[in-house]
């Protein structure tokens, strides 16, 4: 059995078979940190952090890199709008990226490189390019010539005279076709710049993935991805920059994650029907937003909505439930019955139809439905009169490692019986004492972790509800 995945290049499912035995190289396009993001933006985090986390667990040692564009014209809007510079608020956005997907399950990348941190290099490659014959400059900027380069179109599936067609000279331009691009951007008054060999400016957007890319993983990569806007024309770009440079295949797997939209339209900053993920995490478990994007194959649309986040809390709180009805079951197990191989037998299906469904493109959508048949199955044999440690341990594990796939862990925020316990003895006590407050504190900190209270002349009782 293999991994099969879509590639954008060749539009078909393919067997996925990386340069290097055993071994993964990984660039997903990051963020322009000027802003929040928003959950459109988070989820190519997500769903690239699920991708390698699944090529881990199948065995592949992943390097996984991921820029951060902090300078652009983007941000230099932002920098003239705030009057800060653009370093302070690329620091900001940075920052308060990491603390959004971090919450949101991500790990972080093995190098998260900067434009900034890398202009000697971008620099050195435009030279080069310019060398080969793929780039001239023009007062200080220096463009693409894309008719240099036979292959333009081919992620995009487009014509170069289609893509001629649809492209335009903008006022201040001055490139000799309106498909070229710019790869490095003489400087206005008063912007941020480095100096280069055509004056004082900074590098245009698609260089940098291009540069970066090939510094950190060399001249061929086994996956590319991002978001399926950057598709065309920065991916196109990129492709055309660097096999110009080195004359192999830049990506061998180009994959794109599908938009989030809201009323069908795509969720973006420019049109302003965004949610940021800093506000949402105030008001929905981010387990559940993570949750919620995984239930959606990565390719497909997904139509944003408030009530659909929270059907889906309903589904991962059945998840939890059975979880933690497993582990509370470990204190009075019984030894092994003769029925136990049957139960072994089933949460081995369940893993490996999960395998089976994720080896499928990482349609975690079906790997989802799977986790929910773990569940039944775990909440059946929870209802049998004698159960054996072997077999709740299987399904603990199964739990742990099939969620722990998908970047969920259900025992992080989980509290123990014994912190349970003693929550509530310190609720006696202060209800002793006439401290209704912190009683009622203690209550609502608990009902938060799913622990209902039952107050009863013979004491209080509890339950996960
Ligand atoms: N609505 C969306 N759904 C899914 N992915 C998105 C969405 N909007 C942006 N992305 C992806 O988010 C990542 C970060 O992109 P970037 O910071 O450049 O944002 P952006 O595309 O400029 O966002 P916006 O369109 O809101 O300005 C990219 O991979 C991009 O494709
Ligand atoms: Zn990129």
């Amino acid at each position: 059995m293999s991994i099969q995945l879509y590639n954008t290049l060749t539009r078909k499912k393919e067997k996925f078979e990386p340069i290097e035995p055993n071994k993964v190289k990984m660039y997903v396009c990051g963020p322009t940190v000027y802003n929040y993001i928003h959950i459109g933006n988070a989820r190519p985090a997500i769903v690239f952090d699920t991708v390698r986390r699944y090529l881990e667990f199948r065995g592949y040692d992943v390097q996984y890199v991921s820029n951060f564009t902090d300078v652009d014209d983007k941000l230099i809007k932002a920098a003239k709008e705030l009057g800060e510079d653009v370093p302070t608020i690329a620091e900001r956005f940075i920052e308060a990226y990491f603390a959004d997907v971090s919450a949101l399950g991500c790990r972080k990348a093995d190098v998260h490189p900067r434009v900034t941190e890398n202009i000697d290099i971008i620099i050195e490659f435009i030279e080069q390019l310019i060398e080969k014959g793929y780039a001239y400059e023009v007062d200080g900027d220096v463009y693409y010539k894309t008719r240099a380069f036979a292959e333009y179109g081919k992620l995009s599936h487009q014509s170069v005279d289609e893509l001629r067609a649809g492209a335009r000279i903008e006022i201040g331009e001055k490139k000799k076709d309106p498909l070229d691009f710019a790869l490095w951007k003489a400087a206005k008054e008063g912007e941020i710049a480095w100096d280069s060999p055509w004056g004082k400016g900074r590098p245009g957007w698609h260089i940098e993935c291009s540069a970066m890319a090939h510094k950190y993983l060399g001249d061929t990569i086994d996956i590319h991805a991002g978001g399926q806007d950057l598709t065309f024309p920065h991916h196109e770009n990129e492709i055309a920059q660097s096999e110009a440079l080195t004359g192999k295949t830049f990506a061998k797997y180009w994959m794109h994650n599908g938009y989030i939209n809201i009323n069908n339209e795509k969720m973006s900053k420019s049109l302003g029907n965004f949610v940021l993920v800093h506000d949402i995490i105030q008001q929905v478990d981010p387990k559940v937003l993570r949750f919620f994007m995984l239930s959606v194959h990565y390719r497909h649309p997904i139509n944003y909505s408030q009530e659909l986040l929270e059907s889906t809390k309903n589904g991962l709180e059945r998840l939890k439930t059975s979880y933690l009805n497993l582990k509370h079951r470990l204190a009075s197990c019984s030894n092994l019955t003769d029925n136990d191989g049957q139960w072994l037998d089933k949460i081995n299906e369940c893993r490996n139809v999960f395998i089976t469904e994720m080896d499928d493109d990482f349609n975690t959508a079906n790997a989802i439905a799977v986790l929910f048949e773990l569940s039944k199955q775990a909440n059946l044999y929870l209802l049998e009169k004698n159960t054996a440690e072997k077999v709740i341990s299987a399904f603990i594990h199964e739990f742990e490692e099939l969620l722990g796939v998908l970047g969920i862990s259900l025992t992080e925020d989980e509290l123990l019986d014994d912190e349970v316990e003693a929550l509530i003895q310190k609720r006696n006590e202060a209800r002793k004492n006439r401290d209704f407050a912190l009683a009622d504190q203690i209550r609502d900190e608990l009902k938060a972790k799913n622990i209902i209270l039952e107050d009863t002349p013979q004491g209080t009782r509890w339950k996960r509800g």
